[in-house]
């Protein structure tokens, strides 16, 4: 097999989605990191949840936000709710893999508070649990989906943001996932003065 050939395709769909995404996407991603920079300014936080590599995505962004991104700053409040195996492990087998992580959102989160839900296909059950009970709690949902959107799409409220990266491919969506996350982190920065324009 031609490897460079190959990969040289993965590079090429990567350029052509982000190009298309461009037009349609940033301009969501900066009214969702608006709001979510004016809920930190409430004194508000986020949580984020998702499966697999959209758990690695969770973690990213709440280490970003709680530690920094690129400019030295406080930091801010947020939670990935994918972290605590003990938590996971214990709400899984009592309750079932669908609650573990809207069980999280019931114990921690609070009105006004943010949840970042990723999923690429917009119909893990996990996800849309954890929607569920950001809703009842009155929170305002970030939801980070691909193709279609999925049940996500069909669930999230008018104040809620939608931010969907419309290809087939996971792996692709996954690209464009991280760099709305890295997005969103360079919204809350410049919202909140840390040396930004
Ligand atoms: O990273 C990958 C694939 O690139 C996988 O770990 C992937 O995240 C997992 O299959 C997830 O369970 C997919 O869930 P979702 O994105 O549809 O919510
Ligand atoms: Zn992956």
């Amino acid at each position: 097999m031609d490897h460079v050939a190959n990969l040289r395709k993965h590079f090429a769909e990567g350029i052509e989605l982000r190009t298309r995404m461009m037009d349609t996407l940033a301009p969501e991603v900066a009214k969702a990191g608006v709001a979510l920079a004016a809920a930190i300014k409430r004194g508000k936080k986020a949580l984020a949840c998702g499966n697999g590599g959209s758990a690695a995505d969770s973690q990213h962004f709440a280490a970003e936000m709680v530690g920094r991104f690129e400019r030295e700053r406080p930091g801010m409040p947020a939670i990935a709710l994918t972290t605590d195996t003990s938590g996971l492990t214990a709400i899984a087998n009592d309750y079932g893999y669908d609650y573990v992580f809207s069980k999280g959102v019931e114990a921690l989160g609070q009105e006004g508070d943010v949840l970042l839900g990723i999923s690429t296909s917009g119909n893990s059950k996990s996800v849309i649990e954890a929607i569920k009970a950001a809703h009842a709690k009155n929170m305002t949902v970030i939801a980070l989906t691909g193709r279609d959107g999925g049940q996500m799409a069909k669930m999230l409220k008018p104040t809620d943001f939608h931010l969907n990266v419309a290809h087939p491919r996971t792996m692709r969506v996954q690209e464009v996932h991280l760099l709305v996350v890295h997005c969103l982190c360079e919204v809350v920065d410049n919202e909140l003065h840390f040396g930004g324009s």
